[in-house]
């Protein structure tokens, strides 16, 4: 039988936050006024000695909150939104996190507004800031963890551009227990998640691991090379969704001949978002996208992990910026 993963342990994280007075969050954001709260969501923009923060307010039996502040109360990477503080009043949890006043990658990646487009070399940041903060993830934390949420929402962009991961509510510690465990994976019967970012062992026998977060990076580098979202429901589709990590993986099946090669350089020129203009270095680009192709392979052990894609993505941004 699979072992489930362990929970999160609650002992330790909280005594590296600040615990603040409810009174003053409310001051920080207006009394939670509509005009500092973001969007729909429940996070609002704040002031506190004198810095911008978010605070996002949880109701109190929300798990996703409990373990959002037992994962990122003890870790501490720059790919990482950092939580600085917290707050339990009136049966809500409220969490002040860092600002990041570019908000999420989503918004500039499908929102097409007209408006100001994230450039090539941005991209390529972004994707090596994601992999690092997954690498440290996966690598560095004692124990390792799994994000298992990792979209185009939960990526936020600081003033600079450079990438945070955020929502930690799904993540989840992995404990090693080798005689339980088959090729780096263990089972949950609880599947969450986003839809278009999960791996088919998550979905079909909830498997999970490292892994896991690697196919949900392949389809956010897809959604940095093409702009697209990960899944659409087009109105003439009998209300299935269009998965843009299976339109991708039709690319990589083009055969092989010189034909072929020209039909899969249109194809992959078609692929890349056209408000790039061409402004971006076509060999690099058929590098990354061959690179998302792996990490969304079908078999969990064929994706690459998370320290070998970090240094081909270094290479790349090598590329990208010159020397
Ligand atoms: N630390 C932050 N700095 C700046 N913006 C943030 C921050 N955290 C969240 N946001 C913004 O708020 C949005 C919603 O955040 P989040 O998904 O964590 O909250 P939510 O209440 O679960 O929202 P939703 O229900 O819309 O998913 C993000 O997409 C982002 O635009």
């Amino acid at each position: 039988m699979w072992p489930t993963v362990e929970a999160v342990d609650v002992r330790e994280a909280v005594w590296l936050l600040t615990v603040h007075d409810y009174g003053d969050l409310e001051r920080a954001t207006s009394g939670f006024s509509e005009e500092r709260r973001i969007g729909n969501s429940s996070v609002y923009r704040a002031v506190i000695n004198g810095g911008a923060s978010a605070v996002k307010r949880v109701h109190g039996d929300d798990v996703g909150a409990e373990t959002e502040v037992n994962v990122l109360g003890r870790l501490n990477h720059s790919s990482l939104i950092s939580l600085s503080g917290l707050c339990v009043h009136g049966g809500n949890t409220y969490m002040v996190f860092e600002f990041a006043e570019n908000g999420a990658l989503s918004d500039w990646l499908h929102v097409d507004g007209g408006g100001e487009v994230l450039g090539w070399s941005q991209r390529v940041q972004v994707a090596l800031d994601v992999a690092g903060g997954l690498n440290y993830l996966h690598n560095y934390t004692d124990p390792p963890y799994v994000h298992r949420n990792l979209n185009t929402s939960n990526i936020l962009l600081d003033a600079c551009f450079r990438a945070k991961l955020s929502n930690f509510g799904l993540a989840r510690a992995i404990t090693i227990d080798d005689d339980a465990k088959d090729g780096g994976l263990w089972m949950t019967r609880n599947v969450v998640g986003t839809q278009g970012y999960l791996a088919p062992e998550y979905v079909e026998h909830g498997l999970i691991g490292p892994q896991l977060d690697v196919f949900a990076f392949g389809v956010v580098l897809l959604q940095l090379l093409s702009g697209k979202e990960a899944a659409v429901a087009p109105p003439d589709n009998d209300g299935k969704m269009v998965l843009l990590w299976e339109e991708a993986e039709r690319l990589g099946r083009l055969g092989d001949g010189d034909d072929a090669k020209d039909d899969l350089l249109d194809r992959v020129t078609a692929f890349i978002d056209g408000r790039l203009h061409g402004q971006y270095p076509l060999d690099v680009a058929v590098a990354m996208l061959a690179l998302a192709l792996r990490c969304v392979a079908r078999e969990p052990r064929v994706r690459p992990p998370m320290a070998k894609l970090l240094l081909s993505l270094s290479g790349m941004y090598s590329s990208t910026i010159g020397p």
